[in-house]
């Protein structure tokens, strides 16, 4: 048989520039392809395009196997050429640069394949690109095969490759026809829709017809425009992450769940606005101080020196296995090298390679680096949220604060990340392609290359697969805990109703379905780390192979056969990290973006520029015209007006929900007013300094929040800068002062998480003693005295005589009783003033609100005989109605008002003692008008 590379000196000299020009293109096809691919993807997903990708071509399978037939031409040129080098027994059977040529080609077509079958609707320039520029490379290599060959006849062998690069070409070519024309008649049909759509204009849907690209956008657009679950179905449809998916409605969400998909669908509306990566990267800008050690220089040049540390590590990473091959030279006698020598340098490079040596130093560099930024970011972020206002303090939980707060670290772990590890290992990888190709020729550095790819193929692939098993364990765990949780907290209800053994078998069946779940992800992971290792395994046989090759033949050493294992070892955990860092990104992304969103929120409620402290006289307090809406929607308050003098105590009553704690926290600006004003002394309070503002008033909350503290501490939160014996004074004040005496550590009794550990009574008293020692100039006591026994009630109203005494004061109240010596009593109704007045004008209005309402609490309304016959017939079969609610007789009820009549009611003395003369119901009380001090009264 002939050989077609057989050719004589003469023509050898002729073709010798074809022939280089031949081997660099055989190098530049692939490597031009691939690195179209690589920057075209990156500019699609940078872009954003491979998000909002919505076409699905209707050929992209039969592309992609065209593509696949490409890849099969390829291994058909090789194997023709190892037939013919069999045939002829001429190895190796052709030039390095057409092996290696083919057999990237094929890499590099296999990876695209992979892109193209894997993805439903993908950008598809940087596809149709790589196949553009194949065609024209194809031609050119052939022409030039052709003019480098010697001037004989074609053999059977050439005609067959020629073939075989002819059918080559004409799938690339019908696979470009394929894609154009599949475009063409989309936007056919697509011109087709719009104009049946302009035709039936109803609502885009009753055509019946929808092209192939605009129906997920339509949908997206449809559940945006419907509301419900528009953000999670606008996000399913582009996002690549598990967390994006909205909760189908049988399944449980847990929080953690929750978070994750909610961060997740916040950063793909981020995303989506901002329009591409960088931009959107460009967002995590602001916190850049808090990474980068901004005034810091001796941290800057530590960062720098972190990074000299990483590049003599990389360098390290080359020097060990060459060393290693060299003592391996040395012993074997390949060269004549001190072996001792070499052994130190060998031990001296592990020493500075282990972590006692360079891993120290940069360690050491770096903890005050890491600190600085875990510092700066954890107060930072602690720091805004604490001076965000109220109205995002009430839309999040503080479990979800808290865990945007630590999320901090994500970005440090990002950059981190990014900075030290893919760096450097994307350099000792280069380096590693790159050494080897040296040493041992290009097939080594192609074997390198290829297992990579593969490994990272199959690393990311079969870890993807894990997702919705991982997500069904973390569901299930999350009800394990559940129910647990639920058994144990509510261990009484369980214990009463005699369901322990319900709970034992609702437990059993969590546990088992969390422990069946947990096992699927673990054989998942353990089944994914198996392949990568045969892949790894696969990719060193043949290097290792290749290795033993050249050095049977005289063309390496053993020391480098040694070397390449050592190198390959080496090169599993740049590879493994590489397999995870898209998802360790994506999920630090997403925990810093719960960030991000905290940091970006302002407070509403903020100084003005400029704004003075209030300058208070006297505690004169106004509202003009004020009207509120917590969501600028539904208004709260409508046109509230009223002005209380200085010393005055204003009372606001009526049903639950009027808006009467609003006005409170409207005059302490929790909230700013939407319409009017309100003034303190003159002075509009939006325009003056928040701090003096909140420095004049004092609160005494429903239900007081207490640290987990120490009384003392507690009392002394007020003014930190209190003595004891001023803190002693406040409890005094707030009769309170003898029970804490009593406690077994007296003020330094520990009072638990928000108080649990003493009684309401206690606790309400230790909020009045707070607000006593703060000393404000106006009160702010919103049902101050609410689910307190009478006795406890009476102590407390005392101390607050003592808390509003020449203060301007603000009580709501919902026991008339506790407030009917106010001086001003506002009825509050829907959001307006529907009366106000003193407690004897008001009560002596016919039909009054405030009358009402005093005789509803005073007096048990009599029960009607129609309402009483119907309760009983109800309750059917000659059963007693429980006769538990308004039940008095008209006869009882006149006994009772007499009674009631006859006493005055609660009228505090001006010593503090608590007149005797007072009658007192859990309803409330009527106070007897000719024993009610006149004049302005502080008893509340
Ligand atoms: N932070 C908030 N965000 C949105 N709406 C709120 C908020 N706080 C209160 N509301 C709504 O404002 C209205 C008035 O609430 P407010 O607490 O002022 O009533 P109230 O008269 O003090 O009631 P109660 O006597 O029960 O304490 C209610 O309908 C309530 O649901």
């Amino acid at each position: 048989m002939a050989d077609p590379y057989d050719t004589d000196l003469h023509d050898q000299a002729i073709q010798l520039p074809y022939r280089q020009l031949l081997a660099s293109l055989h190098y530049a096809f692939p490597t031009t392809v691939f690195i179209y691919y690589a920057i075209s993807q990156g500019i699609a997903v940078c872009t954003l395009q491979t998000k909002s990708a919505a076409y699905d071509h209707p050929r992209r399978r039969v592309i992609a196997w065209l593509l696949m037939l490409g890849i099969i031409t390829y291994f058909t040129q090789l194997s023709n050429l190892v037939v013919h080098a069999v045939l002829l027994n001429r190895f190796p059977p052709a030039d390095q640069d057409i092996i290696i040529g083919l057999l990237s080609n094929a890499l590099v077509f296999g990876v695209e394949f992979v892109g193209l079958s894997d993805t439903e609707k993908p950008v598809w320039y940087p596809f149709t690109g790589s196949i553009w520029l194949a065609l024209a490379f194809e031609p050119f290599i052939q022409f030039l095969s052709l003019k480098a060959r010697p001037a004989k006849s074609l053999a059977f062998t050439e005609i067959f490759d020629i073939s075989v690069v002819g059918v080559r070409y004409l799938f690339l070519v019908s696979a470009l026809v394929l894609y154009y024309e599949g475009v063409w008649s989309s936007r056919q049909e697509k011109g087709t829709d719009s104009e049946r759509q302009s035709l039936l204009k109803s609502n885009g849907q009753s055509t019946g017809h929808v092209s192939h690209d605009s129906d997920p956008e339509d949908q997206s657009e449809r559940n945006q425009v419907n509301g419900y679950g528009g953000t999670a179905a606008s996000s399913d449809s582009d996002s690549s992450t598990d967390a994006s998916q909205s909760p189908t409605t049988d399944q449980v969400e847990s929080p953690w769940e929750r978070r994750e998909r909610q961060a997740n669908e916040a950063m793909e509306k981020r995303l989506k606005e901002k329009g591409n990566w960088v931009t959107y990267a460009k967002s995590f800008l602001i916190f850049f101080p808090y990474v980068w050690p901004v005034n810091q220089r001796s941290l800057q040049i530590r960062v720098v020196l972190v990074g000299v540390c990483l590049l003599f590590m990389n360098a390290i990473n080359v020097l060990i296995p060459r060393q290693l091959g060299i003592i391996i030279d040395c012993l074997s006698g390949t060269n004549a090298r001190n072996p001792w020598t070499e052994v130190m340098i060998f031990a001296g490079l592990k020493l500075v390679a282990s972590e006692a040596g360079l891993s120290l130093l940069r360690q050491w560099l770096w903890i005050p680096v890491e600190f600085y930024s875990f510092d700066a970011m954890s107060t930072a972020a602690y720091s805004h949220v604490l001076n965000l206002s109220s109205d995002f303090h009430d839309t999040k939980s503080s479990s979800d604060i808290m865990m945007a707060i630590q999320s901090g670290q994500s970005i440090s772990n990002i950059l981190e990340s990014i900075c030290f590890r893919a760096f450097p290992m994307l350099i000792d990888m280069t380096v590693a392609f790159i050494y080897l190709s040296v040493t041992f020729g290009p097939y080594e550095g192609f074997i390198t290359i290829a297992t990579a790819a593969v490994f990272l193929y199959i690393a990311t692939h079969m870890i993807g697969r894990l997702k919705t098993a991982r997500r069904g364990e973390v569901s299930a765990w999350f009800k394990e805990h559940y129910v647990r949780q639920a058994g144990i907290q509510g261990w009484s209800t369980v214990t009463c109703f005699n369901q322990v053994g319900h709970e034992e078998a609702r437990y059993s069946e969590a546990v088992k379905d969390r422990v069946a779940k947990s096992q699927t992800v673990y054989f998942g992971y353990v089944l994914a780390y198996a392949f990568q290792f045969l892949v790894l395994l696969s990719g060193l046989l043949a290097g290792a192979f290749l290795a033993v090759y050249q050095v049977t033949h005289d063309q390496a050493t053993p020391g480098q056969f040694i070397m390449l294992l050592t190198y390959w070892a080496q090169l599993v955990a740049p590879l493994t990290f590489f397999a995870g860092l898209g998802k360790s990104i994506s999920r630090d992304l997403i925990h810093a973006e719960q960030l991000l969103e905290i940091m970006q929120t302002k407070p509403t409620v903020k100084n003005k520029e400029g704004a003075g402290p209030l300058h208070f006289k006297a505690g004169r307090v106004r509202f003009d015209h004020v009207s509120f809406s917590y969501d600028k929607k539904k208004e709260i308050l409508k046109n509230i007006n009223f002005e209380a003098t200085p010393g005055m105590t204003v009372a606001f009553v009526g049903a639950t929900g009027a808006g009467k704690s609003t006005i409170l926290k409207l005059l302490d600006r929790f909230y700013d007013v939407t319409k009017g004003s309100i003034q303190i002394d003159g002075q509009d309070i939006r325009d003056v300094d928040l701090f003096s503002l909140r420095a004049q008033i004092g609160i005494v909350p429903q239900s007081p929040i207490l640290f987990d503290d120490t009384i003392m501490n507690n009392v002394r939160y007020a003014r930190l800068t209190a003595t004891d014996e001023e803190v002693y004074e406040a409890c005094k004040a707030a009769s309170i002062h003898e029970q804490i005496l009593g406690f077994t550590d007296g003020y330094q009794t520990r009072v638990g998480e928000r108080g649990i550990k003493i009684s309401g009574g206690e606790l309400q008293r230790v909020a009045i003693a707070r607000a006593i020692l703060k000393r404000p100039a106006i009160v702010l006591l919103d049902e101050a005295t609410s689910a307190v026994d009478t006795e406890t009630e009476q102590k407390i109203q005392e101390a607050l005589r003592v808390l509003c005494e020449g203060r301007t004061t603000f009580i709501v109240a919902h026991r008339l009783s506790t407030i009917m010596n106010a001086d001003r009593i506002i009825v509050v109704g829907g959001g307006e003033i529907v009366e106000q007045g003193s407690h004897e004008e008001l009560i002596s209005r016919k039909d009054g609100k405030y009358a009402e309402l005093w005789s509803k609490q005073i007096f048990v309304k009599p029960k009607d005989k129609e309402a009483s016959t119907k309760d009983d017939k109800q309750t059917g079969k000659g059963r007693k109605a429980p006769n538990i609610v308004n039940d008095l007789t008209p006869e009882a009820t006149n006994s009772e008002l007499a009674k009631v009549k006859s006493k005055p009611v609660l009228s505090a003395q001006p010593n503090g003692q608590q007149n005797n003369n007072s009658t007192e119901s859990n309803q409330g009380s009527v106070a007897d008008e000719n024993s009610k001090p006149s004049g302005h009264k502080k008893e509340v």
